[in-house]
């Protein structure tokens, strides 16, 4: 299996390219992060370019003071549209495979609707040859968030029709979102271009918790998916003290 580190949860007070070597260290495949814009990006490739991992994926920024992200937001197109560039730059300077494009907490949700599938669609025609992923965040944690299932995302994958638009399946979320992982995934495996992974409820280390992801690992494989697996979790202490999970994942 190929294993990812999210650099917004691991190793997350190291400057990002400190951050890069110190996933090349411990072993991992790739990298991926969340909001890197305050990092020039020349720093940012320097740290790919000597470690050879590449960059899965950044977000979008996701706002002020709460927000989590900003292309459900009615009546704030141009942030949105602002937000998808500035992330699209970066991804373009860094070479950065995906952009993750934040929903966001919108209050009419069926206005939201026709904003995202707008903005979206301006981000897909931007993107070129970058991915550009939607990700079902559980409402648990970020209540009133505007794509909350994996069956919603498919919908809009399947509406808009771009070949770059893409599911982030985050295992984490999509089983606090109704569960039957497996069969879920499967149904919309060719729409997903991304697996991310931590433990439930707890969202710490994947080798915790109610799901099995050596075994849930092995059965994507089986079932055709080829990418990466991001991990996406909490460390409870230094992020290095936390890894033996990586072996059993690494085996199958
Ligand atoms: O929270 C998550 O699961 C994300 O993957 C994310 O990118 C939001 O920061
Ligand atoms: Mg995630």
């Amino acid at each position: 299996m190929k294993l990812s580190a999210n650099l917004g949860f691991l190793w997350r007070e190291l400057p990002l390219p400190e951050a890069i070597r110190a996933a090349k260290r411990a072993g991992f495949d790739a990298v991926e992060c969340h909001f890197p814009f305050d990092v020039p990006t020349d720093e940012a490739r320097a740290a790919l370019d000597e470690t050879g991992l590449p960059m899965l994926g950044l977000n979008t920024r996701p706002g002020e003071d709460g927000e989590f992200g900003l292309a459900a937001l009615p009546d704030r197109e141009a942030d949105a549209r602002a937000a998808i560039e500035q992330a699209l730059d970066y991804a373009k300077a860094t070479g950065c495979r995906a952009v993750h494009v934040m929903a966001g907490k919108p209050d009419d949700s069926a206005r939201a609707d026709a904003a995202f599938r707008a903005n979206l669609s301006h981000a897909c025609e931007l993107a070129g040859n970058t991915t550009i992923l939607i990700e079902p965040i559980n409402t648990r944690d970020v209540p009133g968030y505007h794509l909350a299932t994996i069956e919603q995302a498919a919908e809009i994958v399947s509406a808009l029709g771009y070949p770059n638009l893409k599911i982030m399946a985050d295992c984490y979320h999509l089983q606090i979102m109704g569960g039957d992982l497996l069969r879920r995934i499967e149904k919309h495996l060719p729409m997903i271009g991304h697996v991310q992974i931590a433990a439930v409820p707890s969202r710490g280390r994947p080798d915790e918790g109610e799901l099995n992801y050596p075994w849930i690992a092995a059965a994507l494989r089986d079932m055709g998916y080829e990418g990466y697996f991001g991990a996406e979790y909490r460390p409870d202490g230094p992020t290095e003290d936390s890894l033996g999970w990586m072996g059993m994942l690494q085996s199958r």
